[in-house]
């Protein structure tokens, strides 16, 4: 089976021992962030982040553009012909769009054709608020991973994730990792989100969830302890694996000159070599 063929998660265990890495480097692309020259082309995102990609792909254990970004500045065709570009280049790297959706069943289906189909995303980020109806229609998509807000990254997270829900009376984000993991996983295509700013609730999560892959941001722009996060978020006997760890801003911007791929790569393999020193205490 080559890559493309492959389950999300196949490709999460394959990049995991290939790549030696567990950094997802995000695209966020801010266009008052990017270097001048970006700024003044049509197409500056696309290359911008084309370039940031040559420059991180061997750092990595998947990429993570994140919706928003390009969708603001009317960018979406920059988009498609980035993930167009990263799975012809890097086919053995996961592409997750970050678009957090969540909708009734009927428009759900359209919000994962346009993550599936549209960009050729390998994954997608969605939001569990509404329930598993408006989860399911990605999870119609055999193979493509679903990856569901847990406990966000932003202190607001607390305001619902941390309230006591019945019938246990347990926070919010635990009901939502005890769904996810006991009943929504069926097809081992879910994955959760959980951010690197709490790392208690990282290690409660995976208490709850085994070996389910989590999609942690929080480290690097947002001050996520990296070692903390790694040993919350380990699985037991399996270091290097189970974890995307994303950073974006501390990547893209880690200069705004000409050097900025070259400064974007030194970051990058700080960071995962940061990781891998934390994966193996
Ligand atoms: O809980 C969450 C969920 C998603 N994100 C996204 O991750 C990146 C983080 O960017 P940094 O620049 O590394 O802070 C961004 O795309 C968020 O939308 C998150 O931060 N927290």
């Amino acid at each position: 089976m080559n890559s493309s063929s492959n389950t999300f998660t196949q490709q999460l265990q394959e990049a995991w021992a290939s790549q030696g890495s567990m950094l997802c480097v995000g695209f966020d692309p801010d266009p008052k962030r990017l270097p001048t020259r970006f700024q003044a082309k049509p197409e500056g995102i696309y290359e911008f982040c084309r370039e940031i990609a040559d420059a991180t792909a061997d750092t990595v254990c998947a990429f993570k553009p994140q919706f928003a970004y390009f969708a603001s500045q009317r960018a979406e065709a920059q988009l498609e012909k980035l993930t167009r570009y990263l799975k012809d280049q890097y086919p053995h790297i996961p592409v997750i769009l970050d678009s957090k959706r969540g909708d009734i069943g009927s428009t759900a289906d359209h919000y994962a054709l346009e993550a599936f189909e549209r960009y050729g995303a390998d994954a997608v980020t969605v939001n569990p608020y509404m329930g598993f109806d408006t989860i399911e229609p990605y999870l119609k998509h055999a193979g493509k991973g679903v990856i569901v807000l847990c406990r966000t990254s932003n202190p607001g997270g607390s305001d619902l994730q941390f309230l006591d829900v019945s019938p246990s009376k347990e926070p919010l984000y635990l009901h939502i990792a005890k769904l996810a993991a006991q009943q929504w996983n069926a097809s081992g295509q879910i994955s959760l989100v959980v951010g690197a700013t709490f790392p208690e609730e990282i290690a409660k999560v995976r208490t709850i969830v085994g070996e389910m892959p989590l999609l942690i941001p929080g480290i690097g722009a947002q001050g996520g302890d990296i070692d903390a996060t790694v040993k919350a978020g380990s699985i037991p006997n399996q270091p290097g694996t189970g974890m995307m760890i994303n950073s974006s801003r501390a990547i893209l911007y880690a200069s705004s000159g000409d050097d900025f791929a070259e400064a974007a790569r030194k970051v990058a393999i700080s960071t995962r070599d940061a990781l891998r020193t934390a994966s193996n205490k």
